[in-house]
């Protein structure tokens, strides 16, 4: 309950920042519209009393004021919800930035990465697309809260006994709150089974997944699985529904019974004179009314607990994302690289996992130098660039630029002064010259800046094919968007890399794989020779992750990770001379290539 009035209380702020006026009015709206039926009740006995008594002027006169109330009872709410779903919506697209901020604003990857933490954002996102429809139900509460208050002093007014009709009302309140928890357990557990289900279903209902699904024929197995995952959820979620039915058909008996005896206690005060024919028509309306607010006040409930739960994950997210951030800084990032990056001793595990995932990385980037990472699948190459990229902080050791260790530099600016390239680079469905200015936001719409990086990545040629060159759009969301292959993604998604002129890191992680080893070793031999330029204005290490050792052989460092440690570092003729793992790997390459 505490939780609900604080979610209340978060969202009405939020609506009121957003949009005092239309908030003030549909409240005053609301308040009336709530005052109207229990009104129109008290109007309706006045009305019969005066007809029973032969007052025809005061009937007639009590006629019109019963239409009047009648009217206000069924327009006030419709028009009270115009200006309060505007400021709704106005709340929802607040929330969404907010969740947008709150996805992004951490230090790090880890509440993507980490499967129990990806389930609850998940489960928000759904959430806040209810966030509308939960504070229209908000205000439908305040009106109903209004009308309760009237209803339970015009019922006072007849009897004090009969002020407990609107407490038995809480009883199936109460009831459907209990229902509620019962099947937000189910809703929890069954959490992971539903993600599945969904995941599948996105597989197998969208366009990238289809030639994989066609010629491995997994349609049937997919549906398979879909089917059964959602029958395993559907079992937890049909037992939770019966309970909590057979807990709102308890509350709902108890107030039938409270309302039963309401009628029978007016009619006997009636044949005992001591109420009008008019009181027991007020009881009769008034019992209804409350039985109707009760109704409502059970499906606003319901939405509010939805929104709360919502609540209570955004405050989860963003107490998550406070704990996350990076320590104060103490350190300038420099202008240019003197001597190198060092990591020492440095060791890494996934949080959550107790797996290490690099242990004892001893290692020195060189000033100016290009240094190729290899190794087989899962040997720590991508964590060793997350960590250089500060998607994590190492669990152990340091990482030093310098001398300085990196986790004194804010975060802000290191990152402005890397590049990167991934394997699962973003197809940003913008304008062409966006898609590659969105690597250093300053020069977005730089047209002279665009060209030179579309150079520097050898990708000119992509822009040439398009009709509307730079300003294309790109992407089948749009109905004009032209399409690219996964190489020409690719290559406007290194273009994009290229875009700092001065980074003091240039990351390449598997950025080619789209491409031909031909087009791959053609792109690193101008990454080098970019790189070797920079590299000795500003001392720019660059790093590449590759499986191709043609590509690798001409950097200054090769490193071999294996198992999360580096095996062996050296450069192509020195490794060879060692004649350990990359020795055997590139001349098996090499033959594979030659046979
Ligand atoms: N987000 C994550 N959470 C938990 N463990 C992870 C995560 N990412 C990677 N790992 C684990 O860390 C280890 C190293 O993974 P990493 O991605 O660094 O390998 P890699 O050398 O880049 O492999 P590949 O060549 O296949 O890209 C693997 O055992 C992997 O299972």
């Amino acid at each position: 309950m505490i939780a609900a009035l604080r979610a209340t209380g978060e969202i009405m702020a939020a609506a009121w920042r957003d949009s005092p006026g239309r908030m003030a009015l549909s409240v005053v709206l609301m308040i009336l519209g709530g005052a109207a039926p229990p009104l129109l009740a008290l109007a309706l006995k006045d009305g019969i009393d005066q007809v029973v008594a032969g007052d025809v002027a005061g009937a007639v006169l009590t006629g019109g004021l019963v239409g009047t109330l009648a009217v206000c009872s069924l327009m006030l709410h419709h028009f009270a919800f115009i200006p309060y779903g505007e400021a709704a919506d106005l709340v929802t697209v607040t929330m969404d930035c907010e969740l947008i901020e709150l996805a992004n604003g951490s230090a790090g990857l880890e509440h993507h990465e980490r499967p129990d933490y990806a389930n609850e954002i998940s489960l928000l996102r759904k959430e806040i697309g209810q966030y509308p429809d939960a504070l229209v139900g908000l205000m439908a509460l305040l009106s109903l809260g209004v009308s309760t208050a009237f209803t339970a002093w015009l019922l006072a007014s007849v009897s004090p006994w009969l002020m407990l009709l609107p407490v038995a009302a809480l009883l199936p309140m109460y009831a459907t709150h209990r229902a509620q928890d019962v099947q937000n357990g189910a809703r929890e557990r069954s959490a992971t089974v539903s993600r599945q289900a969904r995941n599948l279903f996105e597989l197998g209902t969208s366009a990238a997944p289809a030639k994989e699904i066609r010629v491995f024929r997994l349609q049937d197995e997919f549906r398979r699985r879909h089917h059964a995952l959602w029958a395993d959820e559907g079992r937890v979620l049909a037992r939770a529904e019966l309970r909590s039915a057979l807990i709102e058909a308890a509350g709902q008996l108890a107030f039938s019974a409270a309302y039963i005896a309401a009628v029978l206690l007016s009619l006997r005060q009636a044949i005992s004179g001591h109420g009008s024919v008019g009181s027991v028509v007020l009881v009769i309306t008034l019992a209804t009314q409350v039985n109707r607010q009760i109704n409502s006040a059970l499906e606003m409930f319901r939405r509010l607990q939805r929104m709360t739960r919502g609540m209570t994950r955004l405050r989860w997210l963003r107490a998550l994302i406070a704990a996350h951030q990076p320590p104060p800084a103490d350190a300038e990032v420099p202008d240019s690289i003197r001597t190198g990056i060092r990591l020492t001793d440095v060791a890494f595990a996934y949080p959550g996992t107790g797996r290490t995932s690099l242990h004892e990385v001893n290692l020195t980037l060189p000033a100016g130098s290009t240094v190729a990472i290899v190794g087989e699948n899962g040997a720590g190459k991508s964590t060793l660039v997350k960590l250089l990229c500060r998607f994590y902080d190492a669990t152990a050791g340091a990482i030093e630029l310098d001398g300085t260790d990196i986790r004194r530099f804010p975060l802000d600016a290191w990152r402005g002064r890397i590049a990167t390239g991934f394997q699962d680079f973003v197809r940003f469905e913008v304008a062409a010259g966006q898609t590659v200015g969105v690597g250093d936001l300053p020069f977005l719409n730089d047209e002279n800046a665009v060209l030179a990086a579309l150079d520097r990545a050898s990708a000119a040629s992509v822009i040439d094919q398009l009709d509307q060159g730079l300003t294309t759009q790109l992407g089948k969301t749009y109905a004009n968007g032209r399409e690219l292959s996964g190489g020409q993604w690719q290559k406007l998604a290194l273009s994009r890399a290229m875009m700092r002129k001065a980074p003091l890191l240039l990351i390449l992680d598997e950025p080619t794989s789209a491409l031909d080893a031909e087009a791959e070793h053609q792109l690193f031999e101008r990454y080098a020779e970019h790189g070797r330029r920079i590299g000795q204005a500003n001392g720019t290490i660059t790093v590449l992750v590759s499986h191709r050792f043609s590509t690798v052989k001409m950097a200054d460092l090769i490193v071999v990770v294996a198992n999360g440690h580096i095996a062996e570092a050296g450069n192509h003729a020195s490794l060879l001379e060692l004649g350990g793992t990359y020795a055997s790997l590139y001349r098996l390459q090499a033959a594979a290539y030659q046979s």
